[in-house]
């Protein structure tokens, strides 16, 4: 199996050892691809690496088709249009750690070069004018520092504020006064940050409720003469009220690292003195490079192995040990989902998942997802995976409640699908057996013993002799071996189930003779 790799944006070459190193994997790099070039070609590849440049819009995705995961090389997944690769089941990933220290840094390096006019200074230096009158700056020390966004980045440049003797206040929907005490920082709403700091910086991602969260009311509130630094995206500020907010004398200066528009090479914001600006360069080092190379590269051929990835976009991500402990069910519950599937008449209205004994204990999302998988693939096909399997049962209507509880019937573990359909409730329970692995236990109220694999074949039937005879002879005329047979009923001569595992698929027809036996009310075969 060959998979094919575009690198469509400038990824370090040292990063991608772990694609160079991995078998099987044709690795193209392609740094300047049109987005119809990239739209024509990339139909061809398995995967997809970027970094910011690369506008990974529906219509590339759509155009995808042979596309199974997209990494991005960095942090901001804003260039990617997520909801369109969680339909199709294309797994995103980031590198979210290894650009931190590089992003604070050149925040840092940005502060203090709008604090002392430096690239003014230099550029009319350059221009050779010893200028030293308008170059005077203003120190941080004792200035109040407003960070809005307390993440990974944010808390990196609050630490260093603090070591350039600033105040610093900060404002994240998820920063508790707890939290902001034990980083040395003051707690704020938005409005305290931005009325109360000298300097803003903001270290958001961009999201809906993030763009132009910085606006024109906002520059109203701030002190005469702050100043502004955006080193996360552009779009967070409203640049055209920024504009306005510096020629009006409001605000005395800003910083900026990235814009609403990239690349782009004249920009109305630039044509004003107090705005230093760079090219989005603020994971352009060396190291920050290397490492988010690195990091994407092994998640993009583990994915492509079979293997779980550290650093998922469109899928909660799982702690190593977590994963470890669950996922030997995957297998089983994707088997439950298939079997239930086939056994309920109708469309699934509702799946309820009940985890029993040291299951209840565990973080079970991508179990579920896996049950959702199973039960909708045998309608659906390849095309669901645990990417889009829950937003596919959004679409069709399919309510998923997952149900909790240490009691496990003498399992250590136990696993019970319901679903509902509108015209039935139908349930299966599997489990792990201890050096024997996978097993269905129970067929609705029936107890059996089945290993979930391969045709079986579900029959309901009054307990009355010669019923299992009769189905035994009906398969030997279709030519059908019966591997493995359980029967169970809820009483003497009432209503009773046969579960076989047979060698092949019984067809349509042969399910009708099956029907027409004296004394079955039922049959379903089950291919898993
Ligand atoms: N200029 C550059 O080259 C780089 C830019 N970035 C940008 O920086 C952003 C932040 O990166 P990290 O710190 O690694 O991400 P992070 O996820 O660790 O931090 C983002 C923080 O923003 C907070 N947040 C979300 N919505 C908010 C809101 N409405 N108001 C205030 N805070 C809010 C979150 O709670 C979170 O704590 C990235 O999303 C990316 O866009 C990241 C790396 C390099
Ligand atoms: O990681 C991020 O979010 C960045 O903005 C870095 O962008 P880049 O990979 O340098 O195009």
């Amino acid at each position: 199996m060959t998979y094919n790799i575009l690198i469509s944006d400038p990824l370090s070459e040292d990063g991608i050892y772990p694609l160079r190193q991995a078998e099987g994997f044709n690795i193209v790099i392609e740094t300047n691809l049109t987005p119809e070039e990239l739209g024509e070609r990339i139909g061809e590849f398995d995967a997809l690496l970027v970094r910011s440049q690369t506008q990974v819009t529906r219509e590339i995705i759509e155009k995808g088709t042979n596309l199974k995961i997209i990494g991005r090389a960095g942090v901001g997944v804003d260039n990617i249009d997520l909801p369109a690769a969680t339909e199709r089941g294309i797994i995103v990933v980031n590198a979210p750690d290894g650009n931190t220290n590089s992003a604070a840094e050149h925040t840092v390096a940005m502060l203090m070069s709008l604090a002392r006019n430096i690239p003014q200074a230099f550029h009319a230096l350059k221009n050779q004018k010893w200028d030293r009158k308008s170059f005077i700056g203003v120190e941080l020390k004792n200035k109040t520092l407003g960070v809005v966004g307390l993440g990974r980045i944010g808390a990196e440049v609050a630490a260093r504020a603090k070591g350039q003797r600033m105040n610093v206040i900060a404002y994240d929907p998820f920063l508790t006064p707890e939290k902001a005490e034990k980083l040395g920082v003051q707690f704020g709403t938005i409005d305290d940050v931005i009325r109360a700091a000298d300097f803003i910086t903001v270290h958001t991602p961009l999201l809906k409720e993030t763009r132009h969260l910085i606006n024109k009311e906002a520059f109203e509130k701030m002190k005469d003469g702050v100043q502004i630094v955006n080193c996360a995206r552009g779009g967070i500020i409203d640049e055209d009220a920024l504009y306005n907010a510096i020629v009006e004398g409001k605000v005395a200066g800003a910083a900026l690292d990235v814009f609403e528009e990239e690349p782009f090479l004249d920009h109305k914001l630039l044509t004003l003195p107090q705005v230093i600006a760079t090219p989005h360069l603020g994971a352009s080092t060396v190291e920050a490079q290397e490492i988010v190379a690195v990091d994407v590269s092994h998640d993009v051929v583990s994915f492509l192995q079979g293997g779980v990835v550290k650093n998922p976009v469109n899928l909660p991500s799982v702690p190593k040990d977590v994963m470890a402990k669950i996922e030997p069910y995957f297998n089983l519950i994707e088997k439950l989902g298939a079997f239930l599937s086939d056994l309920a008449e109708g469309v699934a209205e509702e799946l309820n998942i009940y985890y029993s004994g040291e299951l209840a204990n565990m973080t079970v999302g991508p179990l579920t997802r896996n049950a959702v998988k199973g039960l909708l693939k045998s309608k659906l096909g390849e095309s669901v995976n645990d990417v889009n399997a829950k937003f596919l049962a959004d679409r069709i209507g399919i309510v998923v409640n997952e149900h909790k509880t240490t009691k496990s019937k003498g399992f250590t573990s136990l696993i019970t699908v319901e679903v509902k359909t509108a015209t039935e409730t139908r349930k299966v329970s599997g489990t792990l057996l201890n050096g024997l692995g996978a097993r269905i236990v129970r067929v609705d109220d029936f107890v059996v013993d089945v290993v979930p694999e391969g045709y079986l074949l579900f029959i309901r039937h009054k307990d009355q002799p010669g019923a299992i005879g009769r189905v035994g002879t009906l398969l030997a005329t279709e030519g059908i071996n019966i591997a493995g047979m359980q029967v169970g009923r809820s009483e003497v001569g009432g209503d009773a189930i046969m579960m076989l595992s047979i060698d092949k698929h019984v067809e349509e027809t042969g399910v009708e003779q099956l029907k027409g036996l004296a004394d079955i009310y039922d049959a379903t075969p089950i291919d898993l």
